[in-house]
């Protein structure tokens, strides 16, 4: 018969058509189903109603409280799915006694499921899960189309942002193909571009994980909740991942290098980490910024000291290593091999933003900026650079780069960028930072984070920053009495009559105005002013106050003063 072919392949037809889209069916089927449990029920157990009735309870009961038997854990799918097994069931119990056909029945089985079936064909979750097992049926041939044949889906969950699977290699694949290959599989899936996320199982060189994000979970500005660090030894919190899991980082005993392209967002990572620190009792902060102070000024009640000039940035540099020289010295004579910071006897750290503005400006501070990167970690002299051209001369050929073991890459300009930030062949390996695509997004290297995970850094705003800064500054711990004397050892004395007028010493107060009137730009300490004026330290801290309030001097950094 040349008919039942055609026949065959309609209802072969009909048959795919009615699987593939059995998950939207659902609701007509179970409103079948019911009917036609009702027709038969009724006939031949019509007194069984009262068994229905229990079943309906225990099956409403346990999908409500327990989820069963689906295993639903969110609170709204547990009330839906209780609310359709006891609508389904009162009505097959009243089927049942009565007939599906008497009175309103039919009427309400078809209001019933039509009510009953919006949230379901409207359900985010269920649309993602359909979408996600229709991939997994297609993969075979997704992945011979773009180069991956043998490729496979272990497993797939549904999340809050889209999708996540499992997947395994054929022998012989590794994951350096797959993310080769991420923009043709983006263009299988029929996703936007950058919406799949490659991640290599550590456990397994054939397997990875693939993310597919419906909808990017960094689109907004993630606000900061405010400080959690208080030692160097907690780890900082610098943002969230893209599975909202929260960004740590170690810094004790490590310098940390921050690179990205202008407006990447490099000063608000830095404001993380110097919010973090500031409210650290075992750190003091130093910084250089060469942008005249306008990064690191506002954190000035925090630093203890801050150089806004190349000299001064020399200075500060040169100090930082005569610290580290003291305490090294102490640490062998001790037979102590590092430096425990304390509130006593704390961590140095150096913040510098523009790292490279530096190496262009003053030779001699880079000098002293690898000798620290080199030598600095046993005895908890830390770097913390910031940069916005990672060029092989700011970065000291990559000596000083390999010394940094905490790397935060934000977005960068050209591809190759990526490789000078992080490291060589990292690019190839899949961290895209050219790709990131908003202020503050960044890729993280360091102990602990080996994959190219995209994150977030918090956004601090201006008012945070002060409202740290002033909330932290009375509690800055100072140097330890050794390092302190290595500084003092090395720094040039000021002599009161470098910088004052003999005339007006008889007024200590004019000598002070003076003092800070012809001071250096990094501004005098209370001990400078109390030796040029010959006051006490109590008069100085009162008069300072006195004219800083009317405007006359001001706090350059933590302690130092300026007019
Ligand atoms: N984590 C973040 N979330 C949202 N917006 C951010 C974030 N970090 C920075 N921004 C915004 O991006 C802009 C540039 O940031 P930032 O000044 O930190 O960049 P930068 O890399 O230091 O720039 P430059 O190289 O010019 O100093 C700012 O307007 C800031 O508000």
């Amino acid at each position: 018969m040349p008919h039942e072919p055609i026949l065959l392949i309609a209802v072969a037809a009909l048959g795919r058509g009615l699987f593939r889209y059995r998950s939207e069916l659902a609701p007509l089927t179970t409103a079948l189903m019911l009917g036609i449990a009702s027709v038969w029920l009724h006939h031949s157990h019509a007194d069984a109603w009262p068994w229905v009735s229990l079943a309906t309870v225990t099956a409403s009961l346990a999908a409500g409280l327990r989820g069963l038997p689906w295993g639903i854990k969110r609170t709204e799918e547990r009330i839906y799915a209780a609310t359709a097994s006891a609508v389904a069931g009162a009505w097959l119990s009243a089927a049942t006694a009565y007939g599906p056909g008497r009175g309103p029945l039919f009427m309400v089985l078809v209001l019933g499921t039509i009510v009953l079936a919006v949230p379901w064909w409207t359900h985010r979750r269920r649309r993602a899960r359909v979408k996600v097992d229709r991939v997994i049926r297609a993969w075979p041939d997704i992945a011979e189309a773009i180069g991956l044949t043998g490729s496979r889906i272990r497993s797939a969950v549904v999340d809050t942002w889209g999708w996540r699977a499992r997947m395994s290699l054929r022998p012989g694949q590794t994951v350096a193909d797959v993310i080769a290959h991420v923009p043709a599989i983006e263009s299988a899936l029929g996703t936007r571009p950058g919406a799949v996320r490659v991640e290599q199982d550590p456990a397994h060189a054939g397997r990875f994980m693939m993310r597919v994000l419906a909808a990017d979970p960094h689109a907004g500005a993630i606000p900061w909740p405010g400080p959690t660090a208080r030692s160097l030894a907690d780890p900082i919190e610098l943002g969230v991942f893209e599975d909202a899991t929260i960004v740590r980082v170690p810094l004790q005993r490590r310098h940390a290098l921050i690179g990205g392209t202008t407006d990447s967002g490099k000063s608000g990572v830095l404001n993380v980490i110097l919010g973090n620190l500031a409210a650290c009792s075992d750190v003091v902060l130093w910084g250089i910024d060469l942008k005249g102070g306008m990064e690191l000024r506002p954190w000035a009640p925090c630093l203890a000291r801050l150089a806004t000039t190349p000299a001064e940035a020399t200075r500060l540099l040169a100090d930082a290593v005569a610290v580290l020289e003291a305490r090294a010295h102490a640490s062998s004579r001790d037979n102590c091999r590092v430096w425990q910071p304390t509130a006593t006897a704390p961590a140095l750290v150096i913040v510098i933003d523009e790292y490279a503005e530096l190496a262009d400006t003053a030779p001699e501070a880079v000098a002293h900026a690898e000798s620290i990167a080199r030598r600095g970690r046993a005895v908890a002299v830390d770097l913390l650079a910031a940069t916005q051209r990672p060029t092989q001369k700011a970065m000291g050929g990559g000596a000083l780069r390999s010394q940094m073991s905490v790397r935060v890459c934000l977005r960068v300009r050209e591809r190759r960028d990526v490789d000078l930030i992080l490291d060589k062949g990292l690019l190839a390996a899949g961290w895209h930072a050219h790709t990131l695509d908003a202020p503050g997004k960044f890729y993280l290297l360091a102990d602990g984070h080996t994959q190219p995970r995209r994150a977030r850094a918090y956004l601090v705003t201006d008012d945070h920053v002060s409202a740290t800064a002033a909330r932290y500054a009375n509690t800055r711990p100072d140097l330890d009495p050794l390092s302190q004397a290595a500084i003092d050892h090395t720094a040039t004395p000021i002599e009161p009559s470098e910088i004052i007028d003999p005339r007006s010493m008889e007024d200590p107060d004019r000598t002070l105005l003076m003092a800070l009137d012809q001071g250096p730009d990094d501004g005098l300490s209370v001990p400078e002013l109390m030796s040029i004026t010959g006051m006490r330290r109590t008069w100085v801290y009162d008069r300072l106050q006195v004219h800083a309030a009317a405007g006359r001097a001001r706090q350059v950094a933590r302690g130092r003063w300026r007019a």
